[in-house]
């Protein structure tokens, strides 16, 4: 379904990605690992338009993405829970999910039943403004958000990150259940070895911009950690 191949993508005169080819197939859960700094956020955001592509290519579900913007990656049925969660801090808790709605295929007001049942603390909240929520009611909220639009392919940036224990729990159960239901794909940056293990199908290491090992869990082996991963 995704097919990212030979992507070279960086900032200014600095090129960060290099020769970086990777597919996630239908409900698979796929694992982008390596140490800060690799470029694992430049790819996400390389395949979500959001930074151009220099060379190489993006293609999902047959169709050339490389040159369209991130609105029509979205609407192509691509969801994006970036690192920092970037939810509106001014609008509601509910505004903010309706927005997820733009990225529908089809025009709707509806928030999916699907999307919010996942996370039911967040009807309870609706009114409230999403910079009030604390930061892991936020990385529900713009879990939620993406989920709006049905993606079938879902882009999680580290969505652990300075999240409390049993949030980082709630968000394993969501990823599991998504893939249980087997209607969408992910792509998961993730730092923490046990929580990638505990969902992943398959796994990419980068190292220095470029794929450096890629393999299932069997093969994610004790040297292939302390070469690429461990700190
Ligand atoms: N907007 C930017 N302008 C210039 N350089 C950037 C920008 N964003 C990231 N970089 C650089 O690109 C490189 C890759 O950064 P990136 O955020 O993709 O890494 P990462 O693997 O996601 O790291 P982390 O695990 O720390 O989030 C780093 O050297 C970083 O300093």
């Amino acid at each position: 379904m995704l097919a990212v191949q030979q992507l070279e993508a960086g900032y200014g005169e600095s090129i960060i990605l290099r020769n970086v080819s990777l597919k996630v197939a239908p409900g698979q859960v796929v694992c982008l690992l390596g140490r800060n700094g690799v470029g694992k956020t430049t790819l996400i955001k390389s395949i979500m338009g959001l930074l151009k592509a220099r060379k190489g290519t993006v293609v999902y579900n047959n169709s050339n993405l490389t040159k369209s913007a991130p609105g029509v990656r979205a609407k192509s049925g691509i969801g994006y829970v970036p690192q920092g969660r970037e939810i509106f801090p001014q609008l509601t808790v509910y505004e903010n999910v309706l927005l997820g709605l733009e990225a529908a295929k089809t025009k709707t007001r509806d928030i999916p039943p699907e999307a919010i049942a996942k996370f039911p603390v967040l009807p309870t909240m609706y009114e409230r403004r999403g910079g009030d929520l604390s930061g892991g009611q936020q990385q529900q909220l713009a879990f939620a958000r993406a989920l709006a639009s049905k993606p079938e392919l879902l882009l999680l940036d580290e969505p652990c990150e300075g999240i409390q224990p049993s949030i980082v729990d709630d968000i394993r159960d969501v990823i599991r259940a998504i893939k249980a239901e087997g209607q969408t794909a992910i792509l998961l940056v993730e730092q923490s070895l046990e929580f990638v293990k505990s969902v992943g199908d398959y796994f990419y290491i980068l190292e220095k911009g470029a794929v450096a090992w890629e393999g299932g869990l069997d093969d994610l082996d004790e040297e292939t950690i302390r070469m690429y991963l461990t700190v």
